[in-house]
């Protein structure tokens, strides 16, 4: 089969990505990227660091399940954690919306409240865009960072024997996407989780500054996105679910609906959570929590030491 053979649902995700990104020369005034959870681009007078996310309603939301304001909030918050993720702070958002003919104006308006909302929460705003015609609602957000003077952390420089550690909520966006599926509204946390993710954005710098060797925020399930820190560092990672504790109304839910509420934390995207490697012995910055541990490369990604054997996170066009 030539590399073009095939749908973009038997290339996959992520061989899509390789297929599009590999073997072209890095662009000009580019610093790092592709490849990362943003790039970082040379300007005149610095670097800014630039990332694209983009939503699609029936894929990433539903307005029976979410209001506009929270698609909205949503659209910038999982861009801002790319660029916490890189140890950036943000500097501004630009926002492509496309839509039906017969989109309710107040469904762009609200969706502009929600994106402003999200916005300022990180002290920026929404700087600019663009409108059109689509057959369904799709919004594309570009988020720019500015880094100071710390180097930027990429998915590749965790070493074996660097600690693991965990910033943010696993598996209440899962949890919220299994209630909603199943047509309830309640209990409201998880479900407000899964409409709009709250990234500690903060922590990206911090973690920076602490010294962190690599760093992602989970955006498919923690497992999947450890893959790529894995890969691209070359180590393996082990995750302790000793040191995972499963929130109380996480197990809740799990019980109400016959599901594994661990299966959430490892797998389950859409909480942005960061997860970060450090140097052995480094003190965590507040609010990191260590679970687990990067080891030699020809390891993988474990769990408790066993290669974990079902899918590790969300991939489009599966
Ligand atoms: N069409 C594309 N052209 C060039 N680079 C791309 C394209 N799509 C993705 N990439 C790059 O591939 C890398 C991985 O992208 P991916 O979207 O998986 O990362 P992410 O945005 O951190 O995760 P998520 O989208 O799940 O939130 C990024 O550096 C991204 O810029
Ligand atoms: C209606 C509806 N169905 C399913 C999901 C679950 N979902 C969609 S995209 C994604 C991973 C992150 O996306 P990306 O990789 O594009 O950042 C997940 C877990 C949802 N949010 N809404
Ligand atoms: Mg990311
Ligand atoms: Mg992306
Ligand atoms: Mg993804």
């Amino acid at each position: 089969m030539s590399p073009n053979d095939g749908t973009v649902a038997e290339t996959g995700e992520f061989a899509l990505i390789r297929a599009v990104t590999e073997g072209r020369r890095q662009p000009p005034g580019t610093l790092l990227g592709p490849g990362d959870d943003a790039a970082v681009v040379a300007a005149p007078d610095g670097r800014v660091v630039a990332t694209t996310d983009v939503l699609v309603q029936g894929v990433h939301f539903r307005l029976d399940w979410s209001t506009p304001e929270h698609v909205g909030r949503k659209a910038v918050a999982v861009n801002l954690a790319d660029i916490a993720a890189m140890g950036a702070t943000p500097t501004t958002v630009l926002v492509g919306l496309a839509c039906p003919p017969d989109t309710p104006r107040e469904v762009v308006t609200g969706l502009a409240d929600g994106m402003w909302a999200e916005a300022e929460r990180a002290g920026i705003g929404v700087s600019g865009g663009d409108m059109v015609r689509a057959d369904q609602l799709v919004i594309s957000v570009t988020a720019l960072g500015d880094l100071g003077d710390r180097e930027p952390v990429t998915r590749s420089g965790a070493r074996p024997g660097d600690v693991l550690a965990v910033n943010g909520r696993l598996g209440w966006a899962a949890a919220g996407l299994a209630v909603l599926g199943r047509g309830f509204r309640s209990p409201v946390g998880v479900v407000n989780a899964q409409r709009c993710p709250e990234p500690p954005y903060e922590a990206g710098p911090r973690a920076a500054l602490a010294g962190a060797t690599a760093m992602i925020d989970v955006s498919d399930g923690l497992l999947a996105d450890l893959g790529h820190i894995g890969e691209a560092s070359g180590v393996g990672i082990d995750v302790r679910t000793a040191d995972l504790d499963i929130p109380a109304r996480l197990t809740e839910v799990g019980a109400a609906l016959g599901a594994d509420p661990l299966g959430w934390v490892l797998t389950g995207g859409e909480d942005h959570a960061l997860v970060a490697t450090f140097p052995p012995f480094t003190e965590l910055p507040d609010g990191w929590r260590t679970i687990g541990v990067a080891t030699m490369a020809d390891s993988g990604i474990t769990v408790d030491g066993k290669p974990f054997s079902r899918e590790g996170g969300w991939t489009h066009w599966r």
